[in-house]
């Protein structure tokens, strides 16, 4: 499965090694989304238990230290990563980010709707990242509040934006939503505060 090219600004990969892992990440995401599918027969299941396995093993051979991974590579807004949701950004200014962004079936809760906690990460991952970038970095969630004021519908292309609403000394408050058109779906609110060494 082709990849849908890599964005990897800031990141520490060439764009030979981003779309190859990107690629890899896309072809999981697919198998992830395929399993929410099927009902298979037991010697089925066992026999591609098998193959996955098999996968597994053969990545093993290529572990590396926490610096030197891919999927820590969060230049690519979550598309280098097997569970994070991959977004777009479209627009960002110092204090405020557009985007868009689309829920596959492996983070479908039900009846063709995104699963909340998908939703949560998906701000935690948004909103961490944008702090990171525009307000400060080393930054941890100290608390993330989500509404659900909509259903979120699966594959389908949402809005998303994000604003630093203030920064005071560590503390930076950030506010994001993500909509269906005119129909908003969800909402955050969220307090980011900036680790001090020696904390990890
Ligand atoms: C380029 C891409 C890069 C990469 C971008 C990375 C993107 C990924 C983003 C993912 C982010 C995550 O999921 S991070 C993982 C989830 N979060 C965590 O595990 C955090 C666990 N908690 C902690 O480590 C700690 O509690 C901290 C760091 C949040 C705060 O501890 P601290 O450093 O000791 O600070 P502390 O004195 O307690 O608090 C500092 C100030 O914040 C306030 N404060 C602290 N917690 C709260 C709270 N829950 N609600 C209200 N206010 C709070 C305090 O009142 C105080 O205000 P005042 O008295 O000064 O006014």
């Amino acid at each position: 499965m082709s990849s849908p090219g890599a964005v990897c600004e800031e990141g520490q990969l060439s764009a030979a090694q981003a779309d190859a892992f990107v690629g890899m990440i896309t072809a999981f995401r697919d198998l992830q989304s395929t399993l929410c599918l099927v009902a298979p027969p037991p010697e089925t299941m066992t026999e591609l238990t098998g193959a996955i396995e098999n996968v597994a093993t053969r990545l093993k051979e290529f572990e590396v230290g926490e610096g030197e991974r891919f999927a820590r590579d969060l230049g690519m807004r979550g598309q280098g990563h097997p569970v994070l949701i991959p977004y777009r950004v479209t627009e960002l200014s110092e204090t405020s980010m557009l985007g868009s962004v689309s829920f596959g079936l492996a983070n479908m809760g039900g009846d063709g709707t995104a699963h909340g906690g998908a939703i949560t990460m998906l701000f935690d991952d948004v909103l961490g990242t944008f702090v990171s970038r525009r307000g400060q970095p080393d930054s941890r969630t100290a608390f993330l509040k989500v509404d659900y004021r909509n259903i979120t519908p699966v594959n389908r292309e949402l809005r998303l934006t994000a604003s630093i609403d203030r920064i005071e000394g560590r503390k930076t408050f950030v506010t994001g939503a993500l909509a269906d058109g005119d129909v908003v779906c969800a909402e955050a609110e969220a307090l980011f505060v900036r680790v001090l060494p020696p904390q990890p």
